[in-house]
């Protein structure tokens, strides 16, 4: 039955009733006097601008029996609206007070995935291991890009006589490039081996390697994934000097695509075949790979280029025998080296199977952290309990793969003071990671000077001094500008390491836990 007030808005309703107040109704239709016609409303009752007109002019003891009888349907109607309104309200803020959620930020490659997997491995180790599957597609695709990168760097350097590496591989050599300063003599020597032996054991591993590149074209298509260079993230000058960044899109649709559908009745795709062949392909590539990173002449050739394939993200060279074979499953460790560069903002929901935490959700928002990707991070800064921001201290003596003029360091320090100065984000916690010590450790060993880098540091070239100092500098920053004050843990981490990162977990998470209590008033 029509009524203007089952369309309407619950305020509407809500007004109408309060017009009038059930009692009204119920006494009217109690005392609804006679029989016939009503009695005509006085011009007082009357308004023609009021909507719906009440009572109606000339109404029946019948149509009044019937309206009073709608008006009570719409009021049950609007009161259920108001109940369900109000117990969506208190269900959201019961979920708010369950859930935490999380925002890790920080530039590219300074750990934020990497941290999240160790989230997963600490509170959720079962679905990690649900996603081993497409971890090992990605590890696969990380290994398989080394390799071809190798290759091409180095034909391209042979086939090009400008290339240093051109005028110095020895397939065979006895040393390494900067072990001796090159003579007159030693360089003919070289430009005279490179005309011949180099170029034959590059064809020969370009050959005997080339199923890679479908390898590649495979693991590539399964994860959609995206090369960085193509997004216009890496200018294509540097695609040379370092092995392409594998991404895909935010979301965590790739990983459920990969899971193992051996428990499927429907056989959806053919593409766990396709991995399969990639698997096999490259387990009969294995004996080449191994043999390509072990060729000194290879080892030298990179040298010459500049290219430290070790210090980039997401290398397995020195695990290939392991990961090549048709048997490998990642451990937690791969996975937790693995590179998958994030583009835009991925929502991740753990469901803590630990015993203290059973049941909780923990909402982690892992954002992009290359510099056209930031602008994405804004709408996040809205009702997060936690900022988990990363700095990569090796980043010292690092530049942006995005902007070669700038140095890591720097940029993270901009980073962190844009990051603490935004007001949304004024009584929000913030929890720092000085990330990557385990690089600035090897690095400071090198003899690699910090106070090269960073003018102002005087003390020791170590790494207690040097994080000591950074940590200082980020506490001061913090404070310097935070429109008000607010807590801040700070940490270092070497996110690789899953039993240092675990104890770092869990006092981050008690910090979080004590806040929230407090927040929610429960202490
Ligand atoms: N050696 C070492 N490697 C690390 C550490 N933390 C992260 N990595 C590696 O650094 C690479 C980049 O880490 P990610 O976690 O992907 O970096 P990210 O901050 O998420 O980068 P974007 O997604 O591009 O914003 C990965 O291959 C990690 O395995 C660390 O403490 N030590
Ligand atoms: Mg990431």
């Amino acid at each position: 039955m029509y009524h203007p007030f089952s369309d309407v808005s619950a305020g509407l309703t809500r007004l109408n009733c309060a017009r009038h107040g059930p009692d009204d109704d119920d006494n009217m239709s109690l005392k609804g006097k006679g029989k016939g016609k009503a009695s005509a409303p006085s011009p007082s009752q009357y308004n023609e601008n009021q909507w719906p007109p009440y009572p109606p002019p000339g109404e029946t003891d019948l149509e009044k029996a019937l309206r009073v009888e709608e008006e009570r349907e719409a009021r049950r109607v609007s009161d259920a609206i108001d109940r369900a309104i109000e117990s969506e309200r208190q269900a959201v803020r019961r979920r708010q007070k369950e859930e935490t959620r999380l925002l890790l930020l920080g530039q590219s490659e300074s750990g934020k995935s990497t941290m999240l997997k160790n989230f997963q491995l600490a509170f959720t180790p079962k679905a990690l291991q649900a996603e081993s599957d497409a971890w090992r597609a990605v590890i696969h695709l990380n290994l398989v890009r080394s390799v071809n990168f190798i290759i091409d760097l180095l034909s391209n350097a042979v086939a090009s006589n400008s290339s240093p590496y051109g005028s110095s591989y020895l397939p065979h050599g006895n040393g390494h490039a900067g072990d001796t300063s090159p003579t007159v003599s030693s360089f003919a020597h070289r430009r005279l081996s490179a005309s011949q032996q180099p170029s034959a054991e590059i064809r020969r591993y370009k050959l005997a390697l080339s199923p890679l590149r479908q390898v590649e074209m495979i693991l590539a298509k399964q994860l959609s994934v995206h090369d960085a260079g193509s997004q216009g993230t890496l200018p294509s000058a540097l695609l040379s000097a370092r092995a392409l960044e594998v991404s895909v899109r935010g979301g965590r649709g790739w990983k459920s695509l990969l899971r193992r559908r051996a428990h499927e009745d429907v056989p959806t795709s053919n593409y766990p075949e396709e991995l399969e062949n990639a698997r096999q392909i490259l387990d009969a590539c294995r004996a080449d790979i191994v043999s390509l990173w072990a060729s000194s002449g290879v080892q030298i050739g990179l040298k010459e280029e500049g290219v430290v394939l070790q210090e980039q993200s997401g290398f397995f060279l020195d695990q290939a025998a392991r990961i090549a074979d048709i048997n490998y499953e990642p451990t937690f460790d791969d996975i937790l080296k693995a590179r998958l560069q994030t583009v835009g903002v991925e929502e991740h929901r753990l469901v803590m199977e630990t015993a203290a935490e059973t049941g909780q959700q923990w909402v982690f928002y892992d954002v992009g952290g290359a510099r056209g990707q930031r602008a994405s991070w804004v709408p996040f800064f809205d009702d997060v309990n936690a900022i988990i921001f990363l700095c990569s201290t090796a980043g010292f003596n690092e530049v942006l793969l995005e902007d070669r003029t700038v140095n890591r360091l720097l940029d993270s320090f901009n980073l962190w003071k844009t990051v603490c100065s935004s007001k949304m984000l004024g009584s929000t916690q913030f929890i720092l990671l000085l990330n990557k010590t385990d690089i600035l450790e090897a690095r400071l060993k090198a003899g690699i000077q910090f106070s090269n880098y960073v003018k102002s540091y005087r003390d020791e070239n170590d790494l207690p001094h040097v994080t000591d100092y950074l940590r200082k500098k980020f506490i001061a920053m913090h404070h310097h500008h935070s429109p008000q004050p607010r807590q801040l843990h700070v940490h270092s981490t070497c996110a690789i390491d899953i039993d240092t990162t675990s104890a770092v977990l869990m006092r981050i998470r008690d910090a979080i836990l004590v806040t929230n209590l407090i927040a929610t008033d429960m202490l």
